[in-house]
């Protein structure tokens, strides 16, 4: 049977977007539930990334609203420190996400979303309707492997998402080939090179290769420079730091780290040793695959070479047109990303709103949820008022694991929406240089 729970705000995706959400709501005691299919908050970084991650930007560009990492943190805080940095944030702001929550569809009728979720716990299908709804699934929705040829068919050796590579281990002394040279390819071409596997990595286009402190730099001048005078200042750095790279295979593209971010979306690679191990001949570059055989690709060179494993270090994709119609809310394009450019993303018709689209990682996240929490406030408050005390009664009675604020006051006067960094961190928690 199906069971009908109303609610104000339901956010889909208990990531840093849906927590940080969830808790600038709170904040300002509008009633929200937050729906998350795993069974775990920020299950891409509990469950879907590698023991070596770090964040690769200084913390004060990773935190969330209203909670600085202590200042003892390290600069580039670990994998377990961001996650225990967001337990604790969530047990900060009350925010309590329930877990085993799919989202199946959502569509807008009768000025409310209805919401349809797998509750995979008791197979039942629970419908939200709330009058707001907040798309917090994140752009790393889900892992993207090419289609290549043969690979399905005929590879008889392993191949895996980055996702779903952990550590080295089990690669020592195998063949492996990675594919992409983005944060994680990099990564974790390294990182299988020091694990004694033989590694090739694919490198299909040009790249910007930095380090976490010419990026660093970088960030924090960009308060007060323009892009291009950042970007000259750190291909300076970078070409003190790595020479002439395109002799091993790495080309720069035509548009300096940060403009190239800024156009494409795509952020410049942090290198944490590949360079070393492919300077060193440890790491080989190779071309794209043209095809696989049963345990050799062939390469658009025509080279071939034989491979163990291949890991698909390929980036991912948006996951909202899964349970989203393109036109409903008039946010998402076909891809599930934005359809207008930033710092237009993240408000959409009918009450739709999305957190963590704008291609800015933790940083961009910091500035949507409050800019949607202070919206949805400033929205006929008096409606708001009764819906949240008849809300309270109905979470009484249903929900006792979802998030809920039931004091009655809510803050009517909306601040103008967040744009620059600036406006989240005090001038006074951003390093000076
Ligand atoms: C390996 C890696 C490292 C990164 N490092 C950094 C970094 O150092 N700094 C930085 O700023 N950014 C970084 N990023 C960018 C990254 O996107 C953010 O760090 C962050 O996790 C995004 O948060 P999010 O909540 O938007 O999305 P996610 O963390 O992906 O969370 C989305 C949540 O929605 C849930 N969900 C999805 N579909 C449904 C559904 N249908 N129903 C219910 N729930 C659903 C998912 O299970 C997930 O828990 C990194 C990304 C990756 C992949
Ligand atoms: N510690 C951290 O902060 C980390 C952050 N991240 C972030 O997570 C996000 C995802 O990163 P990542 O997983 O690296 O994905 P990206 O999308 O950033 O990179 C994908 C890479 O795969 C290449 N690629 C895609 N398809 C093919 C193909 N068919 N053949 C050859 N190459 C291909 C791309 O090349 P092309 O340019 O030609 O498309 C690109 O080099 C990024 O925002 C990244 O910054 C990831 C890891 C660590
Ligand atoms: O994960 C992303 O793409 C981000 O936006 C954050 C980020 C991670 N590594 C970076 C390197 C340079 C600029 C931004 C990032």
């Amino acid at each position: 049977m199906e069971k009908e729970i109303k609610i104000m705000v339901l956010i889909i995706g208990a990531g840093p977007a849906g927590l940080a959400t969830s808790a600038c709501l709170n904040r300002l005691n509008i009633p929200n539930i937050v729906v998350e299919r795993d069974d775990c908050s920020a299950s891409l970084w509990r469950r879907r990334s590698y023991d070596r991650l770090k964040l690769h930007l200084a913390k004060q560009f990773c935190q969330l609203p209203h909670m600085p990492f202590p200042s003892n943190a390290p600069t580039f805080v670990s994998k377990l420190g961001f996650i225990n940095y967001l337990d604790e944030y969530a047990t900060r702001f009350n925010v309590t996400p329930r877990y085993n929550r799919n989202v199946k569809s959502a569509y807008f009728k009768d000025g409310q979303w209805i919401v349809k979720v797998v509750n995979k716990t008791t197979a039942l299908i629970e419908v939200y309707s709330a009058k707001y709804m907040v798309a917090a699934t994140g752009e790393n929705g889900e892992g993207v492997i090419p289609e290549i040829p043969g690979l399905v068919e005929s590879f008889q050796g392993e191949y895996l998402h980055s996702s779903e590579y952990k550590n080295g281990e089990k690669f020592t002394g195998k063949d492996v080939l990675v594919v992409g040279c983005g944060n994680s390819g990099m990564e974790i071409a390294y990182d299988l090179s020091k694990c004694n596997a033989k590694v090739s990595i694919v490198v299909r286009s040009p790249v910007h290769v930095m380090t976490r402190w010419i990026v660093r730099i970088g960030m924090s001048l960009l308060r007060f420079f323009p892009v291009k005078l950042v970007d000259r200042l750190c291909l300076l750095l970078a070409e003190l730091r790595f020479g002439n790279t395109s002799r091993y295979g790495l080309v720069r593209p035509k548009n300096g780290p940060f403009m190239n971010k800024l156009i494409t979306g795509r952020s410049p690679t942090i290198d944490v040793g590949c360079v070393g191990e492919i300077k060193s001949g440890k790491i080989r570059v190779v071309p794209s695959i043209k095809r696989t055989e049963v345990k050799r690709v062939e390469f658009v060179d025509g080279n071939t070479k034989n491979v163990d494993s291949i890991v698909f270090a390929t980036g991912y994709k948006s996951s909202v047109t899964k349970w989203l119609k393109v036109d409903d809310g008039d946010l998402f394009n076909e891809n599930g990303m934005p359809k207008h450019e930033f710092p237009d993303h993240w408000k959409g018709k009918n009450g739709l709103y999305s957190v963590g689209f704008g291609r800015q990682g933790l940083a961009g996240i910091s500035r949507d949820a409050p800019n949607v929490a202070r919206d949805i406030a400033s929205l006929k408050p008096a409606e708001s008022d009764k819906l949240a005390s008849a809300e309270s009664k109905i979470q009484e009675e249903h929900l006792s694991e979802a998030t809920t604020s039931t004091s009655s006051s809510m803050q009517t006067a909306a601040p103008p929406p967040i744009k620059l960094l600036e406006d989240v961190i005090p001038p006074q928690e951003q390093d000076s240089f």
